[in-house]
């Protein structure tokens, strides 16, 4: 692996684990043991009918999860989706007004307002290629010549085809020698997509896409028009798992946004229940996703064979692959494990200064990542790649290995959405933190961010020491031992942070968060002239509601 100056700043990463792990562990032996108890928010176990603290679950997606984990803090659940007095509120579809009435410092609101910017396909990809342009410009710094991840290592080749220069660029490279997939932007659980392989469905694509783009409904209305789509190079010698196709799902966990706290998280691998043929026209044996398994009959017999937990995909990959590919013992939880951190930390670093953040907002979003049949174990290339990133990630718990994984997930996604916002309010060191188990942490604010202050340390800034604090050398889970915490002089509140809208094609700001519709509706208002560029403008109104994927 070669070394990392993510943003031209970034130095060797492996360096910088070692060098986190030591000076945490430095400082944990030296820090008095406290109890993590009292930094609850109000840490009221003592359940007081009708009078909260109370929460809020909009959806079912993990429901009764969330619903146990704030129960067992003596919190209260309301129906009430307009209660404003409530600690924490977790919904699977993004309101408006979730964000107009937050009161930041008090609340814990699920998913960044602008998520999107992740977490629908084209806004993914803008992401990366402004990312990818940035950093080519700090390359030609003489003192950022170290490698970089590069975009097209880990993101199969994609095209807009909302942007006519884009999609005649496509329909020109097309040949019957590939096979390419076209999904919608902001859809999920497989809807809308399709692949394409003869020249007959290019012609056809061509030909709908047209005709979309010269309706003149659509002109009047864009935002009536249908989803606006990408197609990516299909992946077609996919690693199989007894000779059927599968994709792994993990985490990137913001934990906490004033400062950046963000983890990875591991999940599950899920396969399709028949056996993969790249010729086949049926798609429950292209697409992996649950909700495409769930259509065949026999799904209610074969579920638990769908999922996968992550022990089971490496002892499969230690058996049959580890000899034949010549790959190092623990294969899933060494290299693959750290490639997907390092994709994680990119795509992080590619939005970072453009998610909207209040302290108090946190946020859960599913990775989907798929390995290449033709894994080397010496290059990092063409092995792991990125397909999407979801935000709303399915926390159903139908099948046995879920049930084991999920819910550890959304409590630890709970527990340090809550240390890391008390701890920030109270101007408190973050590190070590008590609550931090499985997850691994990918970015540390506190330490790499400058951080104005507000009150008596205003003008208190810290220099970026390091950066990518500690994308561990994957240890197993990446569980840590948990360790005490140091109360830091506190000096009040956290100054949120307004997404940089310095240029660039990605930049981009929600025009007024307070409409009283969803966030990601379509028929958002007021896109016209606040809006962001346009070729951001139309997936601004497509993006529809989501239940988890
Ligand atoms: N480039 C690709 N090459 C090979 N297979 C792919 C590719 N892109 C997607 N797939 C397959 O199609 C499935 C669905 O694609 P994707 O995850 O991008 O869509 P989605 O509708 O957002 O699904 P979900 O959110 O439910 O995971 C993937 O899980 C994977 O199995
Ligand atoms: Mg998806
Ligand atoms: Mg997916």
């Amino acid at each position: 692996m070669g070394s990392s100056i993510e943003e031209g700043l970034r130095p060797e990463l492996s360096r910088l684990d070692q060098d986190a792990d030591l000076l945490e562990e430095e400082e944990a032996a030296r820090l008095p043991v406290t109890s993590f108890e009292g930094l609850f928010l109000e840490g009221n176990k003592q359940p007081n009918p009708g009078q909260g603290p109370f929460f809020y679950i909009g959806g079912t997606n993990g429901a009764s999860i969330i619903s146990s984990y704030c129960e067992s803090k003596g919190w209260q659940r309301t129906q009430d989706s307009r209660c404003e007095d409530y600690k924490l509120k977790w919904c699977e579809i993004k309101c408006r007004d979730n964000y107009c009435s937050f009161r930041e410092g008090q609340q814990l609101l699920f998913q960044l307002p602008n998520n999107k910017l992740l977490t629908t396909k084209i806004g993914l990809l803008s992401a990366l290629r402004e990312h990818a342009r940035t950093l080519s410009k700090a390359r030609l710094l003489p003192s950022t010549q170290a490698k970089v991840l590069k975009m097209e290592e880990f993101f199969p080749e994609t095209y807009r085809l909302d942007i006519r220069d884009e999609r005649q660029a496509f329909f020109t490279l097309f040949d019957e020698t590939q096979i390419w997939i076209c999904k919608p932007t902001a859809s999920n659980q497989g809807k809308g997509i399709f692949l394409i392989r003869s020249h007959e469905e290019v012609a056809a694509l061509q030909a709908k896409t047209q005709s979309i783009e010269d309706d003149p409904i659509y002109r009047k209305m864009p935002f009536r028009a249908p989803q606006a789509r990408v197609v990516q190079r299909y992946v077609q010698n996919p690693l199989l798992l007894d000779g059927k196709k599968f994709d792994v799902r993990s985490y990137l966990l913001i934990a906490c946004a004033v400062p950046y706290m963000v983890f990875f998280g591991h999940g599950y691998a899920r396969l399709t229940l028949s056996l993969y043929d790249p010729h086949s026209s049926d798609l429950s044996g292209h697409l992996t996703n649950q909700f495409m398994q769930k259509k065949s009959p026999l799904y209610m017999l074969l579920k638990e064979s769908t999922v996968w937990s992550m022990e089971h995909l490496n002892r499969y990959i230690n058996d049959k692959f580890r000899k034949t590919k010549g790959l190092p013992r623990d294969w899933v939880f060494t290299t693959f494990t750290k490639r997907m951190q390092q994709i994680m930390a990119h795509c992080f670093l590619a939005v970072k200064s453009k998610l909207e953040c209040k302290l108090g907002y946190f946020d859960l979003i599913g990775c989907d990542f798929l390995i290449d049949e033709n894994f080397k174990v010496l290059s990092w290339e063409d092995e792991v790649w990125l397909l999407e990133m979801n935000s709303n990630p399915a926390l159903h718990t139908n099948c046995e290995v879920l049930k084991e994984v999920i819910p550890g997930v959304v409590m630890e996604t709970l527990d340090l959405a809550l240390e890391t916002c008390q701890k920030s309010l109270h101007s408190q060191k973050m590190m070590p933190l008590l609550s931090q188990r499985h997850f691994v942490l990918l970015y540390n604010g506190e330490t790499t961010d400058l951080w104005p202050r507000m009150g008596g340390s205003r003008h208190l800034t810290r220099l970026p020491p390091s950066a990518l604090s500690s994308v561990r050398a994957a240890d197993r889970t990446g569980a840590r031992k948990p360790v005490p915490s140091r109360d830091a002089p506190t000096s009040g509140f956290r100054k949120s942070r307004q997404p940089d809208s310095s240029g660039g094609s990605g930049a981009e700001s929600e025009p007024s968060l307070c409409s009283g519709s969803p966030v990601n509706s379509r028929d958002t208002a007021g896109e016209s002239s606040l809006g962001p560029p346009e070729e951001e403008r139309e997936e601004e109104h497509r993006s529809a509601s989501h239940r988890g994927s």
